[in-house]
């Protein structure tokens, strides 16, 4: 019988589903991102304002700086009127000339008449800065915070975009580009028709047109709605917008539902041309979306992201020193975990993935690193973020033979044949069922070199010579040391092998060889060589693997090695 489910008993009656929006002939399902939209980061505003330790100059210039150099171009530093430091962080960019001509800077600012004009206050001398107005629009907010109906809800839009521009004459004058950008707060609650008549009315107030644009900003502020909601919500406005041409529409997607991105991707396909979000998602609660996972996205479809990625630990470690805060392990792209595999299904199909690549890349006379990447559970190739493949499989007690060999190839160079893969990884699988945690490459080389390569049991090979007899046959004598004393045993066959095993016979040690394998293990005249030997020695089919310059010592080795490996059991 299905197991049934039982009510939770948690009070979910109090919540109320979120209104979807009445737009049958939405588009936006049907499009696709083809370019990387305008970024803004909020790093050093919506990102610093929700530290439990908000950065210091040092640390917010540390921050800018970065930004800067991987790409972003439009940079919000701060609300200037909030603190002695915002300012003062303004300020010290401006008078260090310490923003590149390209970079806009933006500072955000409520639609309080000191407040903004501070805020101006703080561009002097800038190049190119755009300020940010804001206030809540939402019915709740209205009734609630500031206790006023929807017309005085505007005016406040409307009297703070005045302000703006009458104090950007007055301290800023014809000095350099400066920028609006409006944004409704809490835009996810508003009602469309009213968001959109706010937006209206600021235009009239700004009057974009060419060369004038004017960034109306939709945050969804607390994430509320699932992410086709806020798709369609802005679909609308995209559509229902007056002098669209002249405005740049842009997104402010919190993770509240956990699906940021989401809402940010489809945002776009459905016409937003901006996002605003901060690297590794910090910000308000749950924080604003993430710009890496964003760019990183576009990067992964084929789409440059404008932003260079190419160092993401890097990356990831000014922010964790800037913010105090750790990035999650598990954070798409930047995380330590996530380009690496712990089960062996996985890693069989990664491995697997990385050979065919090569192959592929080599078939068609093309560089690995410029053939198209196709490697199971690996959406990018780690390289290209500065990851090396050493992390991508990492064994513990999950793994299986395809991680095993992957290691033992990748640090050591050996090509174990497939039963041995199988034979091996059950021997690591004892290891790890016993210990736990994870296993490094040096511990499974460690326990590679005691089962195969050690000369521990009844035989070791000292020294060899061979000779072809005159009917073809090849005869060997071998000094082996032979429980504990040292012999000469002399045999023939027509191999090397077969020959050794003939001399072993002579001394009571019976071996049958099943397989063989054997393979350089680097390229030129004096690559070392590994050997594999799969044989039944008393019963019991066992492999043993041998390695030296010499191809015929190491297949010696390597039969002694299966005897020892047999009798030690
Ligand atoms: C969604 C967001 O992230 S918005 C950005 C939020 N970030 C911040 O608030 C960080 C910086 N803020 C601050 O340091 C302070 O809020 C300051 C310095 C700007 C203002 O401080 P205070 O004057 O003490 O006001 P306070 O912070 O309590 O703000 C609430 C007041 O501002 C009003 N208010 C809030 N937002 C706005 C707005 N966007 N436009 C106009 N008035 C606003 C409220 O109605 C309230 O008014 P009341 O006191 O008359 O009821
Ligand atoms: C000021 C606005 C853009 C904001 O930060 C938000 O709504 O989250």
């Amino acid at each position: 019988m299905i197991p049934q489910q039982q009510p939770s008993g948690m009070p979910f009656q109090r919540y109320q589903p979120f209104a979807p929006v009445d737009l049958p002939d939405r588009t936006w399902p049907s499009t696709t991102i083809t370019r990387a939209p305008r970024w803004l980061s909020t790093d050093l505003r919506d990102g610093n304002q929700s530290l439990i330790e908000p950065m210091d100059s040092e640390r917010k210039r540390e921050i800018f700086d970065l930004l800067v150099r991987i790409g972003y171009k439009e940079i919000e530093v701060g609300f200037p009127a909030a603190s002695q430091t915002d300012f003062d962080f303004v300020r010290g960019l401006i008078e260090d000339d310490a923003i590149p001509e390209d970079v806009q800077i933006s500072v955000l600012t409520q639609a309080r008449e000191d407040l903004i004009e501070r805020t101006v206050q703080s561009l002097v001398g800038a190049r190119r800065a755009t300020v940010h107005l804001y206030n809540a629009t939402a019915p709740e907010f209205r009734r609630v915070v500031f206790g006023v109906d929807r017309d005085a809800c505007k005016a406040i839009a409307v009297e703070g975009t005045r302000h703006v521009m009458k104090y950007a004459e007055q301290y800023l004058g014809d000095t350099g580009y400066f920028g609006y950008e409006y944004s409704p707060e809490i835009f996810i609650d508003t009602e469309l028709d009213f968001a959109l008549e706010v937006c209206e009315a600021v235009m009239d107030v700004w009057q974009p047109g060419p060369d004038r644009e004017i960034i109306l900003n939709l945050p969804a502020t607390v994430e509320r709605a699932t992410p086709n909601v806020y798709a369609d919500q802005i679909e609308w406005m995209s559509r229902n917008l007056s002098r669209r041409e002249y405005v740049c529409l842009s997104v402010h997607p919190h993770n509240d539902r956990g699906t940021g991105v989401a809402s940010a991707e489809l945002a776009v396909m459905a016409g937003a041309d901006r996002v605003e979000g901060c690297l590794f998602g910090h910000g308000e609660r749950t924080g604003n979306v993430c710009l890496v996972t964003l760019g990183m996205n576009l990067y992964s479809q084929g789409v440059d992201p404008q932003i260079d990625f190419s160092d993401i630990d890097e990356i990831r470690r000014v922010v964790e020193h800037c913010t105090r805060l750790p990035v999650s392990p598990r954070h798409p792209y930047g995380g330590d975990l996530v380009y690496t595999a712990f089960s062996g299904s996985h890693q069989d199909a990664i491995k697997k993935g990385l050979k065919a690549l090569e192959a592929d890349a080599e078939q068609a006379g093309v560089p690995v690193e410029e053939y198209p990447w196709k490697v199971p559970y690996l959406p990018i190739d780690p390289k290209e973020v500065g990851r090396t493949y050493e992390a991508v499989i990492r064994v513990n007690s999950q793994s299986g033979k395809g991680g095993v060999s992957y290691i033992l190839h990748r640090d050591h160079r050996l090509d174990l044949p497939r039963r041995l893969q199988i034979e091996f990884s059950r021997v690591v699988q004892e290891f790890t069922d016993a210990e736990g945690g994870e296993f490094t490459g040096e511990r499974i080389w460690e326990i590679f070199r005691e089962t195969y390569l050690t000369d521990r049991g009844p035989v070791a090979v000292m020294a060899h010579r061979s000779a072809t007899e005159p009917d073809g046959s090849y005869r060997v004598s071998a000094d082996v040391r032979v429980r504990g004393e040292i012999r000469e045993l002399v045999g023939t066959g027509n191999g090397p092998i077969s020959a050794f095993v003939d001399a072993l016979a002579g001394v009571g040690i019976k071996v049958r060889v099943v397989d063989y394998a054997e393979h350089a293990m680097s390229e030129g005249g004096d690559a070392r060589a590994a050997a594999y030997v799969e044989a039944e020695v008393d019963g019991r089919t066992v492999w043993g693997v041998g390695i030296n310059d010499n191809i015929t010592t190491a297949s010696l080795k390597a039969v002694c090695s299966a005897v020892n490996h047999a009798t030690r059991g």
